[in-house]
C-alpha cells in the first residue's frame, strides 16, 4: 500500500514523514495544534498528538468546526504526569494573568522523558520525523535533536504583530521602519504577565537547542509586514518561516441534527442578520462580581441583541473541582430575555462567529478569538485582559481597523463602567461607524478565506504546500 507519503522498504511500508505535535496544556494552545493536526493530516500524513491524559481529553472534547474522532490519521497519545495543584482562578486578582494554570505548565515538564522515548520509537516508522512544538514546550522536546531523523519546528501561538512588538520592546525599542510607526502606540508589557511565569519562560529559553523552522498561525493577508520583519530578524536561529494560518476551519460544516449542537445556535437562527453581539472572553479570563454587574447593565442599556458566554477562566485541570457561577443582577435574565441569552457552559465559538446573525464580537483578543473573528468577518470590541491581548487589540483597532476599544489598557485597574459598555456596543452594532467596521471585517475575512482556499503567491495555501513539501522532501544518503 505505497502512497504519496509512503514507500516500500524491503517489504516494509515506511512513511516519508510522521508529524508529532507537542502542545502547551492550555486551551488556546491545545486548540491551535489540534486544528493544525487536521490540516497536516489532510496531506495523507500521520499526525501524533502527544500530551497529558487530561489535556488531550480537553482538546478533543472542546474542538468545534470538525470532528477529530472522524480523522483516521490523527493519533492521540496520552501520558500521565504527577498530580498537580489545581486552584480556581481568582476573579479579584489585580493582574488578570491566569496564574492558576501555571502548576499544569510545570507538571507538563515531566513529559520530557516519555516524549523523547515516544519520538525515538516512532522514528523507525518514517524516514523523517517532524516534531512541531509550542514555543513554550521547548523544555519537553530538548532531547529530540539526538534522534538522527528528527527535526523540530517551533510553533508560535501568538500573532506575528504581538511577537514582533514584544521583541522590539525587549530590544530597547530601536528606530522603526516608517510602515511600522504604530509599534510606538503599543502599550508596554507591564501588567501583562504574572511574575511567576518568568521562571517557566526561562526554562523554555534555556532548553531551546535547535530549530528547523518557525510556524505561525498567521496569514500574510493580515500580518505580512510583521512576518517579513520576523523573517529578517532570524532571532530563533533559522531563516525558515511559514505563515500557515488561520488554522481554524474557514468554512463551517452544515449542522446535521438538533442533538448535535448547542441550543444557542438555534436562538441565533431566529435573529436578524448581523443583529447580535457575541460576548466572550476565551478560556483564561475571570471577572469580579462588580465588573460582571457593570457589563450586564451595559449590555442591557445598549438595547442590542447579545449572546454572552459568562464563565470563569479554566483551571489547570478543567475536569476537576467546582466552577464559580458568577451572580447576575437580580431579575436580570428575565429582563433581557427578549434580546439576550447567557451561556454558562462551553460555547461553540467558531460556529457562533460564523453565524449570519452575529454582527459583532466583544472579546479579550486572545489570538484564537482574533483569528476566528477575522476569518468569519466579524468586527471586534476589544477588551484585553493580559498577555499578548493588549497588542492584539492594537492590531485589531489601529492596524486592521476592524474594531473598537472597550477597555483602555492604561486604565486596567479600573472597572469598565456600564456606560462605556453601552456606548461601545451601540457604536459597533447600531451606527454608521459600526457598519463600516463590519464591511471592512467582511472584506478581510473574504481575503483570508481566499488565501486558504484558492492559493496565490503569498497565500496561506502556498505556504502550507511549501511547508509540506519541505517536511516530505527526499532524503539523500551517501555511501563512500
Ligand atoms: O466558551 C468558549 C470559550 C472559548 N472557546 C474557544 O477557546 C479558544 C480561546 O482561545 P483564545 O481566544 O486565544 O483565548 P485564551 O484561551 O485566553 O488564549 C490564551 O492563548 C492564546 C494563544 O497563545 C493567547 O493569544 C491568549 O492571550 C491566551 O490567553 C478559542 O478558540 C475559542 O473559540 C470556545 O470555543 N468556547
Amino acid at each position: 500500500m505505497a502512497s504519496e507519503n509512503h514507500s516500500q522498504n524491503n517489504g516494509m511500508v515506511v512513511a516519508q514523514v510522521a508529524v508529532i505535535m507537542v502542545p502547551l496544556p492550555a486551551q488556546g494552545h491545545l486548540n491551535q495544534l489540534l486544528h493544525l493536526s487536521r490540516l497536516v493530516s489532510a496531506h495523507n500524513i500521520s499526525v501524533h498528538f502527544v500530551g497529558t491524559t487530561t489535556h488531550n481529553h480537553q482538546a478533543k472534547s472542546r474542538v468545534h468546526g470538525w470532528d477529530p474522532s472522524g480523522t483516521t490519521n490523527i493519533h492521540f497519545h496520552d501520558f500521565p504526569t504527577p498530580p498537580f495543584h489545581n486552584p480556581p482562578p481568582d476573579p479579584n486578582a489585580t493582574t488578570k494573568f491566569p496564574s492558576q494554570i501555571l502548576p499544569a505548565f510545570h507538571a507538563s515538564t515531566h513529559l520530557r522523558k516519555p516524549v523523547y522515548e515516544f519520538v525515538n520509537r516512532i522514528s523507525s516508522t518514517a524516514r523523517r520525523i517532524a516534531v512541531i512544538y509550542d514555543s513554550l514546550m521547548a523544555y519537553v522536546v530538548q532531547d529530540v535533536h539526538s534522534i538522527t531523523n528528527a527535526e523540530s519546528y517551533c510553533f508560535h501561538s501568538i500573532s506575528a504583530f504581538s511577537l514582533y512588538s514584544f521583541r522590539w520592546e525587549i530590544s530597547g525599542k530601536p528606530a522603526v521602519h516608517a510602515e511600522a510607526e504604530i509599534l510606538k502606540e503599543v502599550p508596554p508589557m507591564e501588567g501583562c504577565f504574572a511574575p511567576e511565569f518568568a521562571e517557566f519562560l526561562k526554562l523554555q529559553r534555556e532548553a531551546k537547542k535547535f530549530n528547523s523552522g518557525d510556524l505561525y498561525n498567521a496569514s500574510r493577508v493580515v500580518e505580512g509586514l510583521y512576518l517579513d520583519f520576523l523573517a529578517e530578524e532570524k532571532t530563533t536561529g533559522t531563516d525558515k518561516l511559514w505563515a500557515i494560518g488561520p488554522f481554524n476551519p474557514v468554512v463551517i460544516p452544515e449542522r446535521k441534527d438538533s442533538n448535535s449542537h448547542h441550543e444557542c445556535l438555534e436562538w441565533l437562527d431566529k435573529q436578524p442578520l448581523n443583529s447580535v453581539i457575541f460576548v466572550s472572553f476565551g478560556s483564561t479570563s475571570s471577572f469580579s462580581d462588580e465588573q460582571i454587574k457593570e457589563l450586564a447593565l451595559g449590555l442591557e442599556k445598549s438595547e442590542q441583541k447579545f449572546l454572552w458566554v459568562l464563565r470563569d477562566a479554566d483551571k489547570g485541570d478543567v475536569f476537576e473541582g467546582d466552577v464559580r457561577r458568577a451572580p447576575l443582577p437580580e431579575g436580570y435574565a428575565k429582563r433581557v430575555e427578549e434580546r439576550g441569552i447567557i451561556v454558562r457552559d462551553w460555547a461553540p465559538q467558531l460556529e457562533i462567529l460564523g453565524h449570519p446573525s452575529t454582527g459583532g464580537f466583544m472579546s479579550h483578543c486572545g489570538w484564537n478569538s482574533c483569528t476566528e473573528s477575522i476569518t468569519m468577518g466579524v468586527p471586534i470590541a476589544a477588551w484585553p485582559m493580559h498577555s499578548d491581548q493588549p497588542r492584539n487589540a492594537v492590531l485589531i483597532t489601529k492596524v486592521l481597523k476592524i474594531g473598537l476599544e472597550v477597555r483602555d489598557w492604561a486604565c486596567r485597574d479600573e472597572v469598565v463602567s456600564a456606560i462605556v459598555v453601552e456606548k461601545v456596543v451601540k457604536r459597533l452594532m447600531d451606527s454608521e461607524e459600526g457598519e463600516e467596521l463590519r464591511h471592512r471585517a467582511a472584506e478581510l475575512g473574504d481575503s483570508v478565506k481566499k488565501s486558504v482556499m484558492e492559493g496565490g503567491a503569498t497565500s496561506t495555501r502556498n505556504e502550507m504546500d511549501s511547508f509540506i513539501a519541505h517536511i516530505t522532501r527526499p532524503i539523500f544518503s551517501y555511501q563512500i
